[in-house]
């Protein structure tokens, strides 16, 4: 598929609708301000990006994962006004040998000629039907109790019930806890002194834990670089769960490094019948952890995270390591074991399910800032991610531990956020636009919905501002409207993002939060307005905090 001309572009794209945003409620303001004085910027590391080859050995289109659904990739819509319908992209499970091998080997083969449809689906389907069994947002809404509760959320995240939305997981905005907001400060000491007492009661579990340990709860791997020792690891707790991959902490049991004393452990999901797969299948798992492996081995960045080693270096060394092992056909393929720097706060979306949104601004200012710093190092250095959002950010300390460090040096001292998740990454040339569908659900672009070909650039700044919006206004910009009409609230997400329908709810009053709000503007639109990584890095919004991070 070729470029687009932008004369062309001009004639497809659709034409924003103008909203009505009076007729909207506006909830208390619960937020507070910051007046940060201005410091000057830190270097970054130096970056040798990934060549394609280095990338694994991607599908035709550049794309990997598994579509269950395809729609084809030329959809010509000259307008959306009069259009009821589009493409459907979100029937999709990943990695899942049974919807295909459900279909007719004639639909099988139907399907191949098509362009991949690589949507990642809605966390709250998931964790809908893992309550209730039925997918539907009303039964979502009564058990909102439950998933705040976070042992709950835990529950759900070992079975596999991953896919969440911030709005569903926060209360309206007037029973609206705002602890973090309300969190006396501290200084540096108290945040030490709580840190110590946190390891030590960590410390007594872990010893807990070492006399119950079995040999199957010991990971032996290889650091990044040396393929010639071998080091260990003891399981302590799961972490979390994604579409692909289940990840675990462990705990050195040698002392060799204090940085690869805790460890976060991405196990990748295999379908169960990996050993007689479609070719088709086994290429675009291959080629999805290759890719997520040879572009974390090469980038270094203190927001992103780090992969330190791996359980078996094929995965490293070999272009097609589960195709080689096949060959070697013993019986079996060994699991691949990431061995990555450990986020102790967990990811960004669990966290704002436990302190129920109402995030202070200062706090959000500081946590967007470093995120659009991690993705202009990426698109310095030619990699997009295609795949920003609020579950892939993970965080280094609690939010509650974070609110404590305001005015203490400590918030610009080290980063705070760790950037994760590069299963859909890929590293482009100059001017290479992309075909591949593929993102999360509520995250997606109009363009990539569209099926025409995008500059990765703007759908991942179009993803920044899908997060942005989430964090001013504590819900997803797409999601219906709290006071929606149940034929609005059935209108499918892709409806509302491929009219551009968005709008502020909470801060539509808020004249101080004009410089973040300017940022959703300007990314929430159209590809031929939107801001690049850099408009958005310049803006006083990104400058005030850039200028005093010292890592
Ligand atoms: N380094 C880490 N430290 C702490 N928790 C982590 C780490 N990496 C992942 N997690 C937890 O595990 C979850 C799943 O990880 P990740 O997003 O990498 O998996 P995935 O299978 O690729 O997910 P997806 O379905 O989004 O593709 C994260 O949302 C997070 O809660």
């Amino acid at each position: 598929m070729g470029l687009e001309s932008s004369e062309k572009e001009k004639q497809t794209d659709p034409k924003t609708p103008k909203l009505n945003q009076q007729e909207f409620g506006l909830p208390p303001n619960i937020f507070q301000t910051s007046n940060a004085p201005v410091i000057p910027p830190g270097n970054t590391p130096s970056f040798k990006p990934p060549s394609d080859s280095q990338i694994g050995s991607a599908s035709p289109t550049g794309d990997i994962r598994n579509p269950q659904v395809r729609t084809p990739l030329a959809v010509s819509i000259p307008t959306f006004e009069g259009i009821n319908s589009l493409p459907t992209p979100m029937a999709y499970t990943p990695l899942s040998p049974n919807m295909l091998a459900s279909m007719s080997p004639t639909i099988q083969m139907q399907q191949q000629p098509f362009q991949q449809l690589n949507i990642r689906k809605r966390r709250n389907n998931n964790l809908n039907t893992a309550l209730n069994g039925t997918p539907g947002i009303d039964n979502l809404r009564l058990q909102h109790h439950d998933i705040r509760n976070s042992k709950e959320l835990e529950r759900l995240r070992n079975t596999g019930a991953s896919n969440r939305v911030v709005s569903e997981l926060i209360p309206p905005p007037a029973v609206s806890a705002q602890r973090v907001v309300s969190l006396p400060t501290v200084n540096e000491e108290d945040v030490v002194a709580s840190k110590k007492e946190e390891m030590e009661e960590k410390a007594s579990e872990l010893r807990d834990i070492e006399e119950f340990t079995s040999e199957d709860d010991i990971l032996t791997g290889y650091l990044i670089g040396d393929n010639t020792t071998t080091h260990q690891w003891r399981k302590v707790k799961h972490l979390g769960s994604g579409n692909f991959s289940n990840v675990t902490l462990y705990q050195t049991i040698d002392e060799f490094d204090k940085y690869y004393h805790e460890v976060a452990v991405k196990k990748i999901k295999y379908p169960d019948d990996l050993m007689d797969a479609a070719e088709d299948t086994l290429s675009r798992l291959e080629s999805s952890l290759t890719r997520e492996l040879n572009v974390l081995k090469i980038l270094n960045h203190p927001s992103i995270v780090k992969l330190y080693g791996i359980n078996n270096p094929i995965f490293i060394e070999n272009t097609r390591p589960l195709t080689t092992l096949l060959q070697q056909g013993k019986g079996h393929i060994p699991p691949c074991e990431m061995i990555m720097s450990y986020c102790n706060g967990g990811d960004f979306l669990a966290e704002l399910a436990k302190c129920q949104g109402g995030l202070a601004p200062w706090i959000i200012q500081r946590l967007f800032a470093e995120l659009v710093v991690a993705v202009k190092y990426l698109h310095d250095n030619s990699v997009i991610h295609r795949d920003l959002k609020l579950e892939n950010i993970l965080l280094r300390y609690t939010l509650e531990e974070i609110s404590l460090m305001m005015d203490s040096p400590q918030l610009y001292k080290q980063n705070m956020i760790e950037l994760a998740d590069f299963g859909l990454c890929k590293t482009i040339k100059p001017g290479e636009m992309c075909t591949a569908r593929c993102g999360s659900e509520d995250y997606v672009s109009p363009e990539i919905l569209m099926g025409v070909p995008y500059d990765g650039h703007l759908t991942d700044t179009w993803a920044l501002g899908v997060v942005l919006y989430s964090l001013l206004e504590d819900r997803l910009p797409f999601d219906p409207p709290r006071n929606a009409t149940q034929r609005q609230k059935s209108r499918p997400v892709a409806h509302r993002i491929a009219r551009f329908e968005w709008r502020w709810f909470k801060t539509l009053q808020e004249p101080y939060l004009d410089g973040p709000k300017d940022i959703v503007k300007n990314t929430l639109t159209r590809k031929n307005m939107r801001w690049n990584i850099d408009q958005i890095y310049n803006t006083p919004y990104i400058q005030e905090m850039v200028t005093k991070f010292e890592f």
